[in-house]
């Protein structure tokens, strides 16, 4: 079996700006340096006009200050989506990404019955290595009554989200789906007193029976097949902003753990018994998940709700982890003329016109980060040849070229090849 490293993070931003030191929350000071993959599902980011607009023409103060953290680490951006402030970033380090493919992203919109994206998710959708795996960011409504509209909206969002292609079309179609966000789920019934001094005193078994999401899960069909590791850190929400204090505004707010992270493994019922309810326990695709962090970070201040992050290994069954193309490069490049490379393409590989060949610095943040490219055109007898070469300083730019990295062919918007 090969493992595979994810760290799943989530935080309502409450519309803050990013804190100057996000080390701790990513678990660069502390990490083993074996994550494969970030999936950092935000809510709340500043998307009042002025601001969009800005984010538009440049990239969010959010997605910026993960990719310079995270570049250094050779963590490169794969996807990111954005619904007004729910926005979802996938990096996963630069050496894997001819193994991930088929990427494509989602958005639903649930706040004013589906009109508006203030409430949804986004999603994002790729196989590694040859396994399906989802992402799947949402923010749903807020407030204590409206258990039943966040389940709705839940479902509303997985009956809507359908991607494109054969196999996986729906969420929960992929072999692993990870789901997070500001899921706004409540503590039932306890007064406020008795969630405090629960709090208080590390008691918070007392509050899981009355945690709606968890009650909900003996009941809602569809969260059926879903995990959750055990809540054993505090409620993170909802703090005054800048402290460690629970709401002392007049609003009141009952501590929640509204911050959550959940995982579904894809049953696969034998023929006949994939009907029956219960049936689907210890069924799985055959990649095996095991969770070993889930928690709060108390440290960050700069919102009303705390980040939560969970740590996990996939143990893949096996791996797909022949490159539809290799790249050759022979020598160093002392002169234009030199700028040359081979590739290779897998007789599965079928080509098209939209293939490119992009050129990147070392320390590339984001794949649209390329400082050159060239077509990779298919003339009639290519058809037949396996191995091609082309010339790629025309579009060079940078004369920077002792750090260039090896080049990545990509294709089209949505695979990195
Ligand atoms: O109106 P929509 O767009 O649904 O957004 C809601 C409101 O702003 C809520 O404020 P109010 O209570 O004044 O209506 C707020 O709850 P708080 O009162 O807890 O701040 C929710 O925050 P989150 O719970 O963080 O989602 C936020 O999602």
């Amino acid at each position: 079996m090969d493992t595979f490293q994810i760290h799943v993070i989530t935080w309502n931003v409450g519309s803050a700006q990013p804190p100057d030191d996000i080390t701790s929350l990513l678990g660069l000071n502390v990490g083993d340096g074996n994550t494969d993959m970030y999936i950092i599902g935000l809510q709340e980011v500043n998307s009042m006009i002025n601001k969009r607009l800005k984010d538009a023409l440049f990239t969010d103060q959010w997605s910026e200050v993960c990719m310079e953290r995270l570049s250094p680490f050779g963590y490169v951006l794969v996807t990111s989506q954005r619904m007004q402030g729910v926005l979802l970033l996938v990096f996963a380090k630069y050496f894997h990404l001819p193994f991930l493919r088929g990427v494509q992203t989602e958005t639903t919109r649930t706040g004013l019955g589906g009109y508006w994206g203030n409430k949804g998710g986004v999603s994002a959708r790729m196989s590694v290595f040859g396994h399906r795996l989802c992402f799947l960011n949402c923010h749903l409504p807020a407030h204590m009554e409206n258990s039943d509209q966040r389940m709705e909206d839940f479902e509303s969002i997985l009956q809507q989200q359908q991607f494109e292609g054969q196999a996986a079309t729906g969420v929960l179609d992929h072999d692993v789906v990870f789901w997070f966000g500001d899921l706004n789920f409540r503590i039932n019934d306890l007064d406020m007193q008795v969630v405090k001094s629960a709090i208080d005193n590390n008691k918070y078994s007392a509050l899981w029976e009355k945690d709606q999401l968890n009650m909900a899960k003996d009941s809602e069909t569809v969260l059926e097949g879903f995990q959750e590791g055990p809540l054993k850190f505090p409620p993170t929400y909802k703090f005054d902003v800048g402290t460690d204090t629970y709401d002392t505004s007049g609003k009141k707010r009952k501590p929640a753990w509204t911050d959550r992270i959940l995982w579904r493994m894809r049953a696969t019922a034998p023929v006949g018994t994939a009907e029956k309810r219960g049936s689907l326990s210890g069924l799985t695709s055959g990649t095996k998940v095991t969770q070993h962090y889930y928690r709060s970070h108390m440290e960050f201040t700069v919102s009303d709700h705390k980040p939560v992050s969970s740590i996990f290994t996939l143990q893949f069954p096996y791996r797909v982890d022949v490159p539809l193309v290799t790249l050759m490069v022979e020598d160093e490049w002392n002169c234009v003329a030199d700028a040359t490379a081979k590739f290779r393409l897998a007789p599965n590989y079928s080509r098209s016109s939209w293939d490119w060949i992009g050129l990147y610095k070392v320390g590339f943040k984001h794949h649209k980060d390329y400082v050159g490219y060239v077509w990779a055109k298919q003339e009639d007898n290519d058809f037949q040849r396996l191995e091609q070469q082309v010339q790629v300083y025309t579009a060079v730019k940078s004369p920077d070229s002792s750090c260039l990295h090896p080049l990545i062919p990509q294709r089209c918007s949505s695979s990195l090849l």
